[in-house]
């Protein structure tokens, strides 16, 4: 059983601190959907409210329809797991699992049958007579995932449990999770700085600042049309303008900048002084005549091998700082350090976007 979650203009304050401000959003039952953003914007009191640690000041929070005001932690269908898992060192790995049944009176043979059920689940069988000790970092995460399972709840919430892992672990920890998730069909609701984290697991994304919505949308959605520049820039790597927008009518502007005039796309209904072009580092090109419209005369500075693709960072002669990434397919050239380029970018590439906007 899975449950949905309703935000409803929730806000929180600590004394004259406003901590999580007007957010709303309907997370459906069985749905995977992360809260991405940087420190202090709020997420963790987004996952206390739900979870009955913290009430809101302002709004209403309903799991499976019914308003959970008042109600404690213990009251709700929510399981919660941290970054810091809290294992019990001197039980069993069967045991650990099992613990919240016990509290809740039930027998022996049920709770180990039980365990042994979600070890399968999260791909540890055998390993239920283990100690704590005998087990990896992810296979710990897995553990603590198996025993927040193991009172059903129709809710986990996850506070960036992977944090503590490394790299290798955590990107094989995402797929892990989300084979999980879709396994139980339960509701995630996972917290997360990490947009690789956010982006590969969550079926969609809310992303947030100073503690208000940006967007909501499904990954591809936030990284392929980020609604402004605070999601264009936490998601992603850009190539930013400052300059005056004149809208043509048809979803593209002209972009009038120090370093010539360019064109981009436009959303009807973006205004705003700190409007800004925001182009991805993929989708600027290096070329040795110019390439079109928003072509710009560049001379190579850095160049970086990062394995799949090759970051070339230029400067135009207008002082302009160009990032181009080239994808690594064996045969590409490499542009050599102080040679003069042109770097371009198809104004459909391209978007003038306002720097933030609550949803
Ligand atoms: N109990 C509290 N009293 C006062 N201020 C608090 C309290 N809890 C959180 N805050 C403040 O509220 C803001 C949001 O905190 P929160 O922990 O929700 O952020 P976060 O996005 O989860 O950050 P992180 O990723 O660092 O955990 C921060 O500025 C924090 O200092």
């Amino acid at each position: 059983m899975s449950a949905g979650i309703d935000l409803d203009n929730v806000c929180c304050d600590f004394g004259t601190f406003r901590a999580v401000d007007h957010v709303n959003v309907s997370i459906k039952p069985g749905e995977f959907f992360s809260f991405l953003g940087p420190s202090g914007c709020g997420k963790t009191t987004i996952l206390r409210m739900i979870s009955g640690f913290n009430e809101p000041t302002e709004g209403v929070i309903r799991i499976g329809g019914k308003d959970v005001r008042g109600q404690r932690p213990n009251q709700r269908p929510t399981a919660l797991i941290f970054q810091n898992l809290a294992l019990f060192p001197l039980m069993s790995i069967w045991e650990n699992i099992s613990f919240g049944l016990e509290v809740r009176g039930v027998d022996k043979a049920t709770r180990r049958k039980k365990a042994e059920e979600l070890l399968k689940l999260v791909d540890l069988p055998g390993a239920a007579d283990k100690m704590v000790s005998q087990l990896s970092g992810g296979q710990k995460q897995r553990v603590a995932i198996a025993r927040a399972l193991a009172v059903e709840p129709q809710v986990m919430l996850l506070d960036e449990p992977l944090s503590a892992l490394d790299l290798k672990l955590r990107q094989h920890m995402r797929a892990e999770l989300r084979a999980i998730q879709k396994r139980t069909g339960v509701t995630f609701i996972y917290i997360t700085h990490d947009q690789g984290e956010a982006l590969a697991m969550s079926d969609r994304v809310g992303v947030m600042s100073h503690g208000r919505l940006q967007q909501v949308a499904d990954p591809r959605d936030i990284y392929n049309n980020p609604v402004n520049g605070f999601v264009a820039s936490f998601v992603g790597e850009n190539n930013v303008f400052s300059g005056t927008a004149s809208p043509d009518g048809s979803g593209f502007a002209r972009f009038d900048t120090q370093h010539g005039p360019f064109r981009a796309r436009m959303a009807p209904g973006v205004t705003g002084k700190n409007i800004k072009l925001y182009v991805r580092p993929e989708h600027t090109i290096l070329s040795e005549t110019p390439a079109g419209e928003n072509s710009v005369a560049v001379t190579v500075g850095d160049v970086a091998f990062e394995g799949n693709f090759i970051s070339v960072t230029t400067t135009s002669d207008t002082g302009a700082q160009l990032v181009a990434e080239l994808r690594n397919d064996g045969s590409t050239k490499v542009p050599a350090t102080g040679g003069k380029l042109y770097a371009s970018f198809d104004a459909a590439a391209a978007a003038i976007l306002p720097d933030e906007t609550a949803v």
